[in-house]
């Protein structure tokens, strides 16, 4: 059987590549703008190999010229310059790699960051210009060669005259269409703006002629407008630069450049890491959360560039959720890219640095944690919230990482404490770490629930936050101890005597209880004498896993579920109200039913819910005044 090979229809791949590799027209500058940073590379390697060859890095740079009259944007390099042959070879076969090539004959391994791999990135010139034009001269030739295509149609080479070594890509730039403002692409500002994006640590000047404005000479009001040529990227990464040579004031101004705030970092972290995995890191821990951290809107993700080429701008892939209030950049030489130069997805190398990063985070905030609480407490306002989020998504996948990360407010300390710090100070016979659940520290403190465990001396955990309860209840335990809400109906530290009392009062009254009961219909599960009453008349708890205080969340959901916790009201058996209760039941049973109705709606009120019927509410206080 004869083998055929393909033939690819060079006319209609190149259509689909101008059209459908990449998202972003702007892209092409970063594409032309990394084949004359290889080509300038290529030299000096040979350089380095050839000692005939002297390479003085002033003599190599790009430049970016636009001609608004011409309409025509020109990439010059002096790299290494492309052979009549390999202009044919590498212009004029799509996907064939020149660059690739090179890397293998010359067997580069390590260190030289030559950025082309496929051999398609040219052609996204297409995507701005009707025509391009290579005018090209390789190192140790004498000819010089012109390239010119208009696309589909094909393209021709000829002689030409070129004066130094290298390369200009010139292109004849769209015109304007309804959707598309090719016209930008002559624009100094705009220029300008690709470059920073994309190019800026390009290791070679990138230069642009900048247009300026000075009085004329001789005159006092008359300006004239000239051009400066200037460099426009920053060349070397910081994150590239020694760490020792570095001061935190030179990491503040790259946080200020990058706009990842407008806050001072509370710390930075810089990682340059070397080995199976090579790549350096910039990560900032912002001090406060940017005014739309909390809503749907805000994208977490670090730079992502590959040998200083920026490949994406939030790579969300490489923070978990928990930590996505982190900001920075990551460069790598050793992901794996796809053709449009974006990072693949499930990506081996990028888990392995997303992993490291989270360590990383981890690490650094329990260090801030240990020696420097202040600061600490301050990024726990900014992002506490984040973290227990983290404990309680993902099926409480995290809370080992996160556990020890946490503050609550201590009834005791009257401070936000860590819950290591809890249990170290919990007493002996205590079996739980106690928390009550509110809207602000002071309304908890007011809590008569909390009464009983504040008698006994136990240290109780204010939660303030809407996710508090829900992140502990995943959480269940810390280092062997459960946690238990003041709320909840068994506290686990009444001795035998108090219960037994109460079986006593609850059979004793058992008819008062259940006419109540019949009084309050459904709204609550039961009635009972409460064991944790000291100077209040009532209270409600909940039995069950759901909390009143999480039926208050959940049911101010957007898709409010309308979930209902156990209620159980408390009565205080000891308080002088009983007494009044126990004679209206044998005297006057239609007001042992308002009475009942108060206390039920002064319980809601202390919990901090509404009650049912306001004007129902106010009309009982008044016939009983
Ligand atoms: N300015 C230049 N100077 C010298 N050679 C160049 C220049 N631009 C392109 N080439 C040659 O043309 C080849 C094809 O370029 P192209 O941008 O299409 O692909 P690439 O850079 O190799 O890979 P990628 O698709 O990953 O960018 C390059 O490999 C290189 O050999």
């Amino acid at each position: 059987m004869e083998k055929r090979e393909f033939r690819a229809e060079s006319k209609r791949l190149l259509d689909l590549m101008v059209n459908s590799i990449y998202t972003h027209k702007e892209i092409f500058l970063r594409e032309l703008i990394s084949n004359s940073s290889d080509a300038i590379d290529k030299i000096y390697y040979k350089a380095l190999t050839d000692e005939n060859i002297s390479f003085n890095k002033d003599d190599y740079y790009i430049k970016i010229v636009a001609d608004k009259d011409n309409r025509t944007l020109t990439i010059s390099d002096t790299g290494i310059g492309m052979s009549k042959e390999e202009l044919e070879e590498h212009l004029g076969v799509i996907a064939n790699s020149g660059s690739f090539a090179f890397k293998n004959e010359n067997q580069i391994k390590d260190g030289y960051d030559i950025i082309g791999q496929f051999g398609v990135g040219f052609y996204s010139a297409f995507m701005v210009a009707d025509k391009v034009t290579v005018i090209s001269k390789t190192f140790g030739s004498e000819e010089a060669y012109k390239w010119e295509s208009e696309g589909a149609e094909g393209y021709i080479i000829e002689n030409t005259k070129k004066d130094i070594v290298g390369t200009d890509i010139i292109l004849s730039i769209k015109e304007n269409t309804e959707d598309e403002k090719y016209d930008e692409f002559l624009e100094e500002y705009r220029l300008r703006g690709i470059i920073k994006k994309y190019s800026d640590f390009i290791r070679y000047p990138i230069k642009l002629d900048i247009t300026k404005s000075r009085l004329k000479e001789g005159s006092e009001d008359e300006y004239e407008e000239y051009q400066e040529e200037q460099v426009i990227n920053s060349m070397v990464p910081i994150w590239r630069k020694n760490k020792n040579e570095l001061k935190e004031e030179d990491y503040e101004n790259f946080y200020m450049e990058k706009h990842f705030g407008f806050d001072k970092p509370m710390k930075s972290i810089h990682l340059s890491v070397d080995g199976t995995l090579r790549y350096n890191a910039i990560l900032f821990i912002p001090q406060e959360a940017p005014y739309d951290f909390y809503t749907k809107e805000y994208e977490k993700g670090l730079e992502l560039y590959s040998n200083g080429v920026l490949i994406m701008e939030k790579c969300a892939d490489l923070l978990p959720d928990y930590f996505s209030f982190v900001k920075g950049v990551v460069d790598s030489e050793d992901l794996s890219l796809n053709i449009s130069r974006e990072i693949l997805q499930h990506d081996r190398q990028l888990k392995l640095i997303a992993k490291k990063i989270e360590d990383k985070i981890k690490d650094e905030l329990a260090l801030i944690l240990k020696n420097n609480r202040e600061e600490y407490e301050k990024f726990f306002e900014s992002f506490g919230k984040q973290l227990k989020f983290g404990v309680y998504s993902d099926f409480g996948m995290n809370k080992e990482v996160l556990q020890d990360l946490l503050l609550f407010y201590s009834s005791k300390e009257k401070k936000m404490v860590t819950l290591d710090e809890y249990i170290s100070r919990m007493a002996e016979e205590q079996k739980y770490i106690y928390y009550a659940v509110g809207e602000s520290v002071d309304r908890i403190d007011k809590l008569p629930q909390s009464e009983v465990v504040k008698d006994k001396g136990y240290e109780i955990l204010y939660f303030t936050d809407d996710i508090d309860e829900f992140a502990i209840k995943v959480l269940m335990k810390y280092k062997e101890k459960e946690f238990k809400s003041v709320s909840s109906g068994d506290l686990g530290i009444e001795t035998d005597d108090n219960d037994k009392d109460n079986e006593k009062e609850m059979e004793e009254n058992k008819d008062l209880f259940g006419f109540m009961k019949d009084t309050l219909l459904n709204k609550i599960k039961e009635i009972k004498p409460s064991k944790r009453l000291k100077n209040h008349p009532v209270c409600l708890s909940s039995e069950g896993e759901l909390s009143i205080e999480m039926e208050k969340v959940l049911n101010m959901m957007p898709d409010n579920p309308n979930v209902k916790a156990d209620k159980i009201l408390e009565i205080n058996v000891n308080h002088p109200v009983f007494e009044t209760l126990k004679s209206a039941y044998e005297n006057d049973k239609d007001k042992l039913k308002l009475y009942t109705n108060l206390l039920y709606n002064q319980a809601l009120l202390i919990e901090g819910l509404p009650i049912e019927d306001p004007v129902e509410f106010t009309n009982n206080i008044c016939k009983l005044m």
